[in-house]
């Protein structure tokens, strides 16, 4: 995939099946429009996906994560035009014509029903329907995927996380909502109580649901592990300043400081609290590995 961001000086030499869009989480709902366009490629058109970077500080994907995902699914080009004022200002149909049409050349666009784009807002996916036959593309108008009668959005996916109901988060998403991060040093006292677990912290704008224990799974190369990861400041140990992603995996032993991986989230099963001792942490946890344990047997997944 070829990646073009922090520079609004952007063109593509071939022809394109674009879909624009915030894209924040990638959810099903923006999956349906990424695989219009990648079926386009059949046609011989480019797939492209053309994103505004507004540098949020709070999202589902980090750009990293988002990157990779779309880099999975073969897109061939990934745009995060800077929002600027020069394009913020561009009226909708100079958009069209300037960038989509003359620097992009876009046959097929795939569009969301409440897609808004150009100055003011103002241009539509009626907009686009207007201009199609004379700048030569073609637009496609996807409704909005729904689950269990609603609309999936990101806000939606946002409030579920907030409130640790992974599962759902992670149907809305059509994937596992996942943190990424390299292997740290701990305060080692985890193998002490015969439970090593893995430090990891993600980027400071990555969301994390509520601090507690989470049923996870976590890739080491090809492989996936099966396991329980506490977010949160480890208050019984006390000192953490910054929160953390920690996890026991249930039947490896390995040295895996420095390696960057990666943990996705299933189940929620407690919050994180101050424990009297040690001894009554290490008590609670392996509880914890039971319940977690049995979490993926009930599942086999
Ligand atoms: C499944 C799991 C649950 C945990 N729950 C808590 C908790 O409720 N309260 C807490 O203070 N620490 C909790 N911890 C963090 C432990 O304090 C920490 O793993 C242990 O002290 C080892 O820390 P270290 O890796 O820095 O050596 C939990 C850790 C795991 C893996
Ligand atoms: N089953 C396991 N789950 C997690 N980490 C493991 C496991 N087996 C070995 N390790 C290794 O042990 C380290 C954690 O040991 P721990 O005593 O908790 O130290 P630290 O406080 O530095 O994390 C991990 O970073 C990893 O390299």
């Amino acid at each position: 995939m070829r990646l073009i961001t922090g520079t609004t000086e952007f063109e593509t030499t071939e022809a394109t099946a674009i879909s624009l869009g915030k894209f924040e989480g990638l959810h099903m709902g923006h999956q349906l429009l990424v695989n219009r366009i990648l079926k386009k490629k059949e046609e011989g058109l480019k797939a492209l996906i053309f994103t505004f970077d507004f540098g949020e500080r709070s999202t589902l994907l980090l750009p990293e994560e988002r990157r990779n995902l779309l880099e999975k699914w073969g897109v061939d080009y990934l745009i995060e035009c800077p929002f600027v004022e020069s394009i913020a200002h561009m009226e909708a149909e100079d958009f069209v014509r300037e960038i989509l049409v003359k620097r992009l050349h876009v046959k097929y666009l795939a569009v969301g029903t409440d897609f808004h784009f150009g100055h003011n807002r103002k241009g539509s996916y009626r907009l686009l329907e207007d201009m199609q036959k004379e700048c030569g593309f073609q637009v496609e108008v996807v409704e909005k995927a729904c689950y269990d009668g609603r609309e999936i959005s990101s806000t939606r996916i946002r409030k579920e996380l907030e409130q640790g109901h992974m599962e759902l988060v992670n149907q809305l998403l059509g994937y596992a909502y996942s943190v990424t991060g390299e292997v740290l040093y701990g305060h080692q006292i985890g193998r002490t109580l015969g439970l090593p677990t893995i430090n990891q912290q993600p980027g400071l704008s990555k969301l994390l649901p509520p601090n507690g224990v989470y049923a996870t799974k976590t890739r080491i190369a090809s492989e996936i592990f099966e396991g329980i990861t506490n977010i949160g400041y480890k208050p019984t140990i006390g000192g953490e300043t910054r929160k953390g992603v920690e996890t026991f995996l249930f039947d490896l032993d390995r040295n895996l400081y420095g390696e960057t991986l990666t943990v996705s989230f299933y189940g929620f099963e407690r919050p994180e609290r101050k424990f009297d001792s040690l001894e009554a942490l290490k008590e609670r946890i392996e509880k914890d590995v039971a319940w977690g344990r049995k979490y993926f047997g009930e599942r086999e997944n």
